[in-house]
């Protein structure tokens, strides 16, 4: 089985911090990979690696079997307009309506006349339980949960086929959570997507993930699939997932 998204040997340094130390990852299509770990173990650094937005030092980065690190823009565009992409915190247009921040993509990167995108935000709006009414409304008017839900409608608006899910959860009370934990399944799922999330939210990586990857030290140091984590074997995993502050993995905290 070829895989949607292939990593091998990824490394990526800056100045004498090597944060990336050689990443092998696989993810079949239509799987949904978490890789999890600690603050500043290199999870945003990774993700911008495979959306392109930061170039690995060495390594190969695949897309359906095509090699992306080193395409010049053209080619790299062709490959961004497979991605979907949820922001940490959002990241929405604060001066647009709801719809039109949903809309922004099909419009932008897809040239859809505007009255087809706005159905097509209101169709993504109903996806996430949201009704036509809100479309109207601007994000400073929603509830944080509201403006997750308005981030995933606008990451599924083009039908991606690999969607990108930065700390989906953060900022959200754990029911809440637990409800965007939902969607991103079954938006994911309805849409036959890859999905590939970073996240330090182990009840996220359980719900979302059918397969966890654990970076610490600059590697992958367990993969597997998530109703293995339990037993991995590994101190470093158990630890984490089981969020002990005594165990191998050292904090750095400046003693007071
Ligand atoms: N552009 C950059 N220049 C220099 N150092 C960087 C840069 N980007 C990231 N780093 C460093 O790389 C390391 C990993 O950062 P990264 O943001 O990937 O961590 P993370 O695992 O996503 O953490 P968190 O969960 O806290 O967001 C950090 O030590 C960070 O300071």
């Amino acid at each position: 089985m070829t895989s949607k998204i292939s990593l091998r040997g990824v490394t990526k340094s800056f100045g004498p911090k090597k944060v990336l130390q050689g990443i092998d990852l696989d993810v079949a299509k239509g799987e949904s990979m978490v890789v999890i770990g600690g603050s500043g173990t290199g999870k945003s650094v990774l993700l911008k690696c495979v959306l392109g937005l930061m170039r690995p030092d060495a390594g190969s980065i695949k897309i359906d079997d095509e090699e992306t690190v080193a395409l010049a823009d053209g080619g790299r565009a062709d490959v961004m307009r497979k991605f979907g992409m949820l922001f940490q915190g959002g990241a929405l247009f604060d001066s647009l309506r709801v719809w039109e921040n949903v809309a922004f993509g099909p419009i932008q990167s897809d040239g859809m006349k505007p009255a087809q995108a706005r159905e097509v935000a209101i169709a993504k709006l109903g996806a996430v339980g949201l009704g036509p009414e809100i479309g109207e409304l601007y994000p400073a008017e929603l509830s944080g949960g509201m403006q997750k839900r308005v981030a995933l409608a606008r990451a599924i608006a083009r039908e991606p086929e690999i969607i990108f899910f930065d700390e989906p959860t953060t900022g959200l009370d754990p029911i809440m959570a637990d409800v965007i934990n939902d969607l991103i399944v079954k938006c994911v799922s309805d849409l036959g997507a890859t999905a590939v999330s970073i996240t330090h939210d182990m009840a996220s990586a359980r719900k979302i993930g059918h397969r966890i990857a654990m970076l610490y030290d600059g590697k992958l140091i367990w993969q597997g699939r998530t109703a293995d984590i339990d037993h991995s074997g590994d101190a470093h995993v158990d630890q984490f997932i089981n969020g002990r502050a005594e165990g191998p993995i050292r904090m750095q905290v400046r003693r007071l």
